[in-house]
C-alpha cells in the first residue's frame, strides 16, 4: 500500500495557514480541507446547520465543537486511503481529541506570526468566495482590481475579518490553541515557524515535508468513532 500522510496546520487567522497550504497542495499532492470552506460552504446553503454557524463565524467566534466535528469527521473518513492536509481543524482540544479517535496525524504545522502583522494582512484580505482563492493588495494583488484571475468574478472580504470581530478572534485563538499545541508537542509531531514573511518560511516547511513525505510510514485511518 502507498505509504499516507496526515497533517494539520494551525495559527492564528491570518497566520498564512491559507496561504501555505496550497503551495503544500500543489508541491505535495495532499488532499486539502478547510474547515472554513466547510462553514462558509455550509452557511451559503442556508441550512438549519448554515444558521447557526453564521452566528458565530460572523462574530468572530468558534463553532462548538459538536457542530465543527460533526462537519468535518465525515469527510475524513471519506477520505481513509488518501493523504490531506487539514486547515483550521482542530482548533481546540476537544476537536484534536474527537481528530485522534478517528485518524493519527503524522505532521502538526505551527505557525507564530507577530499581532501587528496579522492585523495589517486581514485588513487586507480580499477573498473569491466560488473558489476560496485568497488575494491580499500588498502581497499577492489580483490582475484586475476587485476581480478574481481566473473567473473574472467580484471579489469580497470577510465578514469576520472586520475589525470588532478580529480582535476577538486573535484574542481567543491563543487561549484555545495551547493545549492543542501542547498535545502535538507530546506526540512529537509538532513543528512551529515563526516569521512575518511566508515566502521566508515557505522554504523550511518544503524541506520539512520533503524529507518527511519520503520516509513516513503511516497507515490507514482506523475505523470511526461509535
Ligand atoms: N503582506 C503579506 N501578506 C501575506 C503574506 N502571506 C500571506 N499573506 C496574506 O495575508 C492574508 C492572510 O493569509 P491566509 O493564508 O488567508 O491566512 P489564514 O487566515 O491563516 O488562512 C491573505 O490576504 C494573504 O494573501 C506575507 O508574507 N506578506
Ligand atoms: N475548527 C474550528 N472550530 C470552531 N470554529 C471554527 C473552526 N474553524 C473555523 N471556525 C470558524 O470559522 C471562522 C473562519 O475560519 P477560517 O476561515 O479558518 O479563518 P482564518 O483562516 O481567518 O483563521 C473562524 O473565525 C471561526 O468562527
Amino acid at each position: 500500500m502507498a505509504k499516507l500522510f496526515r497533517a494539520a496546520i494551525m495559527g492564528p487567522p491570518g497566520s498564512g495557514k491559507g496561504t501555505i497550504s496550497k503551495r503544500i497542495a500543489e508541491s505535495f499532492g495532499l488532499q486539502y480541507l478547510s474547515s472554513g470552506h466547510y462553514l462558509r460552504e455550509s452557511i451559503a446553503a442556508n441550512t438549519e446547520a448554515g444558521i447557526l454557524v453564521k452566528r458565530y463565524v460572523e462574530r468572530g467566534l468558534l463553532v462548538p465543537d459538536n457542530v465543527m466535528t460533526r462537519l468535518m469527521v465525515p469527510r475524513l473518513e471519506q477520505l481513509r486511503n488518501h493523504s490531506w492536509l487539514l486547515d483550521g481543524f482542530p482548533r481546540t482540544l476537544a476537536q484534536a481529541q474527537a481528530l485522534n479517535s478517528v485518524c493519527e496525524l503524522d505532521l502538526v504545522i505551527s505557525l507564530n506570526i507577530p499581532y501587528e502583522t496579522l492585523k495589517d494582512r486581514l485588513s487586507d484580505r480580499w477573498i473569491h468566495p466560488a473558489s476560496g482563492r485568497v488575494y491580499n493588495m500588498g502581497f499577492n494583488p489580483p490582475q484586475v482590481q476587485g476581480r478574481d484571475d481566473i473567473t473574472g468574478e467580484p471579489l469580497i472580504q470577510h465578514e469576520d475579518d472586520k475589525p470588532e470581530a478580529l480582535v476577538a478572534r486573535l484574542r481567543h485563538y491563543k487561549d484555545v490553541a495551547k493545549p492543542v499545541i501542547d498535545l502535538y508537542k507530546s506526540q512529537g509531531i509538532l513543528h512551529s515557524f515563526s516569521g512575518t514573511e511566508t515566502d521566508r518560511i515557505w522554504p523550511y516547511i518544503s524541506s520539512l515535508l520533503s524529507a518527511k513525505i519520503d520516509t513516513q510510514p503511516s497507515t490507514p485511518c482506523q475505523n470511526p468513532m461509535p
